[in-house]
C-alpha cells in the first residue's frame, strides 16, 4: 500500500511506531494522542491526564452507564530488526509488542464515537508501562481513574499467530499471573588458585539455577500449568577470579494464585539452602507482579458469539497464554474481557522483526464500534 492510500489509522500507526518509549517514559506518545485529540470535536470530549497515560470520556447523548476500551502506550527495550522505513527513531526501543496498533485502533474508535456519539459515555484508556513496572494498578487506584471508572471494559492484544479476520479468546483465565524474580548472592571473592579461602558464586548461581528447575517439575501439580524462567545471569569479571556477587533474573507464571505462592515459597527454602550450603548472603526481589487476566464468562461468551454473527470475523475459543497482562488488575474490579487480534505475522511479541500486517487496524476499528454501539443499545 503507497503511503499516500495509506487508511487513517494505519499512518497513525506508523507514526506512534517510530516513537517507542518505555514505561512511564510515553512523553512523546502522550503528547501525539493530545495533539491528535486537538483535531476532533471538542464538545463531545473530556480529557484528563495521569501520569503519562491520557484518559478521555466521549460524551454519550443519554447516558445509562460508561463503557471503557483500554489501549497501552509503552514500547520494549529491543534495537528493531524490521524492513520499515518507518522504524523506530529511538535507538534500542521498539513497539514490538504491538502497542503502536493498539493505541491506533483505540484513536479510530474513539474518533467514529466523538463524529457518531452513542447514548452511553465512553471512556478511552490510553494506559502507560504494561511491560514493565506496570501501569494498569496505580492507574486503576488514582483519582482520575475512579471518579471516571466505567461500569464494563474491553481491550485486544495483536496475535501473530492468527490471521487477519481471526479473533480469539476465551472465557475465564486468558492470560497468566506473573512475577519478575531477581536473586543476588554474596560470597567471598578470590583467586581462581585459591578456591578454599572464597565462596564462589558462579558453582552457588549454577545449583541455585538448576533446583529452581524442579519446583515446577517436582513441587507443582502437572495439570496446573506453570513457568519458572532465569532468562539472565550476570557473575564474574574475569577467568583467574573467583566471583563473590551473582544476579540471577527471571520470571515466574501460574495459572492460578495458588500455584504462585507456592513457587514463591519454594524459592526462598531452595535460595536459603544455597546460603548455607555455600556460606553465602542471598536476597530475593519480586519485582513487577501482574495479576491473571480473568475474562468474565458472560460478557466474553456474549462477544464471541454477537462476532461470529456478524460475520466479519472468524472467533477462535483459544487456551490460555502464560504471558502476563496488567489488564488483569482492571478486569478484577471491573466486568469484561480482553481478546487476541489476528496479526499474522511469523515473528512473535517481543521479536525486533516483528511486522504485524496492518489490515487488522481496518477489521478492529469497525468490529468494535459496531460492537460498543450494539452493547449501548441493550
Ligand atoms: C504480552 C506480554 O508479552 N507481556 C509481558 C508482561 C511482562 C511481565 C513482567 N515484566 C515479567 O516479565 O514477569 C510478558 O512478558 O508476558
Amino acid at each position: 500500500m503507497s503511503r499516500t492510500s495509506l487508511h487513517p489509522f494505519v499512518q497513525i500507526r506508523r507514526q506512534l511506531h517510530q516513537i517507542p518509549e518505555l514505561g512511564f517514559e510515553e512523553f512523546k506518545t502522550q503528547q501525539f494522542i493530545l495533539d491528535y485529540l486537538r483535531q476532533l470535536h471538542q464538545d463531545r470530549m473530556e480529557i484528563k491526564t495521569w501520569r503519562t497515560g491520557v484518559l478521555v470520556k466521549v460524551k454519550g447523548t443519554n447516558p445509562r452507564r460508561c463503557l471503557g476500551y483500554r489501549a497501552d502506550m509503552d514500547g520494549l527495550p529491543i534495537e528493531e530488526e524490521t524492513s520499515y522505513d518507518f522504524a523506530s527513531t529511538h535507538p534500542g526501543q521498539m513497539h514490538a509488542c504491538g502497542h503502536d496498533v493498539h493505541m491506533a485502533i483505540a484513536l479510530g474508535i474513539l474518533t467514529h464515537f466523538v463524529e457518531h456519539p452513542i447514548a452511553d459515555d465512553l471512556l478511552f484508556i490510553f494506559q502507560p508501562a504494561e511491560e514493565g513496572p506496570g501501569g494498569a494498578l496505580p492507574m486503576l487506584e488514582s483519582a482520575e481513574f475512579q471518579s471516571w471508572k466505567p461500569d464494563f471494559l474491553v481491550a485486544l492484544h495483536i496475535a501473530p499467530d492468527y490471521p487477519v479476520g481471526t479473533i480469539a479468546t476465551k472465557p475465564g483465565i486468558l492470560f497468566a499471573n506473573t512475577s519478575e524474580l531477581f536473586i543476588d548472592l554474596k560470597g567471598q571473592s578470590g583467586h581462581a588458585s585459591l578456591p578454599h579461602r572464597s565462596n564462589d558464586m558462579v558453582i552457588a548461581a549454577s545449583q541455585l539455577a538448576m533446583q529452581l528447575q524442579t519446583i515446577i517439575s517436582r513441587n507443582i501439580d502437572p495439570l496446573d500449568s506453570a513457568i519458572l524462567t532465569i532468562g539472565k545471569v550476570t557473575i564474574g569479571t574475569k577467568q583467574n577470579i573467583i566471583p563473590g556477587k551473582a544476579r540471577l533474573e527471571g520470571t515466574i507464571r501460574t495459572l492460578s494464585m495458588e500455584s504462585m505462592a507456592k513457587i514463591k515459597d519454594r524459592i526462598r527454602d531452595l535460595v536459603r539452602g544455597i546460603e548455607t550450603g555455600f556460606e553465602c548472603e542471598a536476597s530475593i526481589d519480586w519485582g513487577a507482579n501482574y495479576c491473571q487476566v480473568d475474562n468474565d464468562p458472560a460478557l466474553t461468551r456474549e462477544f464471541m458469539h454477537w462476532a461470529q454473527k456478524t460475520g466479519d470475523v472468524n472467533v477462535v475459543e483459544c487456551k490460555e497464554a502464560m504471558a502476563g497482562e496488567d489488564f488483569g488488575y482492571f478486569l478484577r474490579d471491573i466486568p469484561g474481557f480482553m481478546f487476541w487480534l489476528g496479526v499474522d505475522t511469523p515473528f512473535g511479541l517481543h521479536h525486533p522483526k516483528i511486522e504485524p500486517d496492518e489490515r487488522a487496524i481496518e477489521t478492529a476499528i469497525p468490529l468494535m464500534t459496531r460492537y460498543l454501539e450494539w452493547k449501548s443499545a441493550q
